[in-house]
């Protein structure tokens, strides 16, 4: 299981949960990424983890103010990104763009839906994952792959339909070790959680128990 933490605005020490990432993942096997604010990139990669943006836009080098470059987080350190997550959606053209860009800037893509048919959509766009988070799921207390496990059945099968080679990740309410194993027995192989470690007390428990049943 691939494991992403995304740390959204949230008022974490980005250095402290990375460092704590790296070291949990060194330990473990377990494949870890943390994704900060774009201002964090670089600072976040420098610990050694693997490093995401939160999301590119779509345009390359130009007059575009206010843009994140794929080129530019690429350079920054980062190895991926995030694209259309549910608190940063764009239009259809915009995340194909995007993930056109974050190609060129060599950046693994992840391309995040609502829903199994959004999903279906997005790796026909022909990203390396798409992840599946239900909005009224996201910031809870309750994992989607225990509140809803058909919506990660019904994804992993919608993207399969479309591509056999783009992964299939699941997010929204994730905490616990025992929520990222029941997640890859519906079929996904990575998850994408924020607030279980973003917001815990302690980053690196949060984080050791995830990996525990792995
Ligand atoms: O949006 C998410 C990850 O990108 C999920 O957030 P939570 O883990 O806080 O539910």
């Amino acid at each position: 299981m691939f494991i992403l933490v995304n740390l959204k605005a949230y008022p974490c020490d980005p250095i402290e949960v990375a460092s704590a990432a790296r070291d949990v993942a060194d330990d473990s096997g377990v494949r870890i990424a943390v994704s900060p604010q774009a201002a964090d990139l670089a600072r976040v990669a420098e610990t050694g983890v693997e490093t995401w943006a939160q999301h590119v836009d779509p345009n390359s080098h130009g007059s575009h103010t206010g843009s994140t470059l794929a080129e530019a987080v690429a350079d920054a350190g980062a190895q991926g990104t995030l694209i259309n997550h549910s608190e940063k959606r764009l239009r259809l053209a915009d995340i194909d763009g995007a993930i056109q860009a974050a190609e060129r800037a060599g950046l693994k893509t992840c391309v995040c839906a609502n829903n199994p048919a959004q999903i279906g959509a997005a790796a026909a766009l022909g990203p390396d994952s798409v992840a599946v988070e239900p909005p009224a799921l996201i910031g809870g207390d309750v994992s989607v792959a225990t509140a809803d496990p058909g919506i990660v059945e019904d994804a992993v099968e919608a993207a399969a339909a479309v591509d056999d080679d783009v992964a299939v990740y699941c997010g929204a309410g994730i905490s616990s070790g025992e929520d990222v194993a029941t997640a890859g027995d519906l079929g996904a192989s990575g998850i994408l959680l924020a607030s279980g470690v973003a917001k815990a007390d302690d980053p690196r428990a949060a984080l050791e128990s995830l990996v525990d049943p792995l």
